[in-house]
């Protein structure tokens, strides 16, 4: 099957890169930099206990499922060139890569736009791994790996924290003494770019919603949930690191931090057993001590899976709640994300938690997952597909187009392009021309 037909203009690529697996998109920009297009993606998972590639067309027609437990020395580092060089090949020759986008977990404090990458940029990010040690480590050595075997294609960092930047101050403030407030410890938000991607779809689908007051929650591997008024983000689950908030995979979401003193004083846990306690061994697989998967843990009869369940549920229903309180009500709520968009007996489940604020779900459109998903006299309640992927490509896109525009006037001479950083020339009015994937 031809992946390559009637393609013209560059192509882009996008990384989201995880602990274990490294996902991938590739889109052809049109030569003026407005249209993207998806042409195929896919994953490498297993990194590290057995290595395997699997992609598609945007039309989900298979191009690939294969192993690469050959190549695999448990390393992203090592087996990104692979990868690169699988893209290239799997490219039309008219076609050639002229960009690369990253979903970048931490941005920090100064970084809330999308930011071309330069070596500052890169050491700034590298200063963020303590806050994200699961993720930041894998976003820069993906970036690092790129610029080694292909120094000459622009990247693009996109933020996890950036849509959250202008939250008020109550909501990103810790209560601890304001010295350490201003060395940084302050709530960031994450999942920013499923949230910017889903209010983009709420405004094309539910404009008179999207300006009012929203709860997303992206239930996912790692799952957060997200006050949305007027388009912008109010608070958010997530704080300093991406263990706030709601029970996770593998991650505790909020705990009494009491119990931290207590682990290290009682059980002597030093700071790396709290690590893998609270990012690896928590969470679902904590306490279902069966799997992180919610799949998995829906087709058990093991007790123990069933609480881990019923558990999620109710701790993302009473987060819906703390942020409606947030925004002073709420006139919607979605679902997004892996366990959002495909469960939904979690769906019932959290919302069965929720019938006194109005909110009833209709079982069989639920069943359907369409995408109103409540009875006609309940809160509405939506499920919409989220693509990170899609918006990490419009903002490198964006960010690229507007900046070469203003330096030499055409996305054609990206390539080798030796411009700074700079993510104040966004131009918004393009993405009305740009039509998401799903
Ligand atoms: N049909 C389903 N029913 C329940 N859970 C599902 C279903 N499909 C996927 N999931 C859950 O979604 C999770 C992955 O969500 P996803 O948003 O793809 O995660 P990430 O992008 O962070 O890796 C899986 O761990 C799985 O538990
Ligand atoms: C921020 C975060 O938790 O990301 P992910 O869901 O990809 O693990
Ligand atoms: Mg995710």
């Amino acid at each position: 099957m031809n992946v390559h037909a009637n393609l013209s203009g560059g192509a882009l690529l996008v990384l989201n890169s995880g602990s274990s697996s490294v996902k991938f998109s590739v889109f052809r920009v049109d030569p003026e930099g407005r249209e993207i297009t998806p042409l195929f993606a896919g994953q490498l998972t297993g990194i590290g206990t057995d290595a395997r590639l699997s992609a598609k067309t945007a039309a989900r027609e298979p191009i690939a499922d294969e192993s690469w437990a050959e190549r695999d020395t448990g390393s992203v580092p090592v087996l990104l060139p692979h990868l690169i060089s699988w893209i290239e090949r799997h490219l039309p020759q008219d076609l050639p890569l002229m960009a690369a986008g990253h979903r970048v977990v931490h941005g920090g404090a100064n970084l809330h736009r999308p930011a071309r990458i330069t070596d500052d940029v890169l050491a700034e990010l590298e200063t963020l791994i303590p806050l994200a040690p699961l993720h930041q480590p894998q976003n820069v050595a993906a970036i690092k790996v790129l610029a080694e075997s292909r120094g000459d294609l622009p990247q693009v960092a996109c933020f996890d924290t950036a849509f959250h930047h202008a939250q008020p101050l109550n909501s990103t403030t810790y209560a601890i003494p304001r010295h350490l407030t201003e060395a940084g410890i302050r709530r960031y938000g994450f999942h920013g770019l499923s949230y910017e991607y889903v209010a983009r779809q709420l405004l094309a689908t539910h404009p008179d919603l999207v300006r009012g007051r929203v709860v997303v929650a992206h239930l996912g591997n790692g799952s957060s949930l997200c006050a949305i008024k007027d388009g912008t983000s109010i608070d958010t689950t997530m704080g300093f690191s991406v263990l706030e908030g709601v029970p996770m995979g593998t991650r505790s979401g909020g705990i009494d931090p009491g119990i931290l003193i207590y682990l290290m004083r009682k059980f002597d846990m030093d700071v790396n057993d709290l690590e893998r306690l609270l990012y690896h061994q928590s969470g679902l697989l904590g306490v279902s001590g069966v799997s992180n998967d919610m799949r998995v843990l829906l087709g058990s009869s093991d007790p123990h899976c069933a609480e881990a369940v019923d558990l999620f549920c109710l701790r993302v229903a009473k987060e819906v709640c703390t942020l409606a309180c947030s925004m002073g009500g709420i006139d919607a709520l979605v679902f997004t994300a892996g366990i959002g968009e495909h469960s939904a007996e979690v769906r019932a489940g959290v919302c069965a938690h929720l019938n006194w604020l109005g909110i009833d779900l209709d079982a069989a459109r639920n069943a359907d997952a369409e995408a109103l998903i409540s009875s006609d006299t309940s809160l509405p309640v939506h499920v919409i597909a989220t693509d990170e992927e899609f918006m990490i490509a419009r903002h490198t896109v964006d960010l690229l187009t507007t900046h070469n525009a203003a330096c030499r006037g055409s996305v054609a001479r990206i390539r080798g392009s030796t411009c700074g950083p700079d993510g104040e020339r966004r131009n918004p009015d393009r993405q009305r021309d740009i039509e998401p994937r799903r």
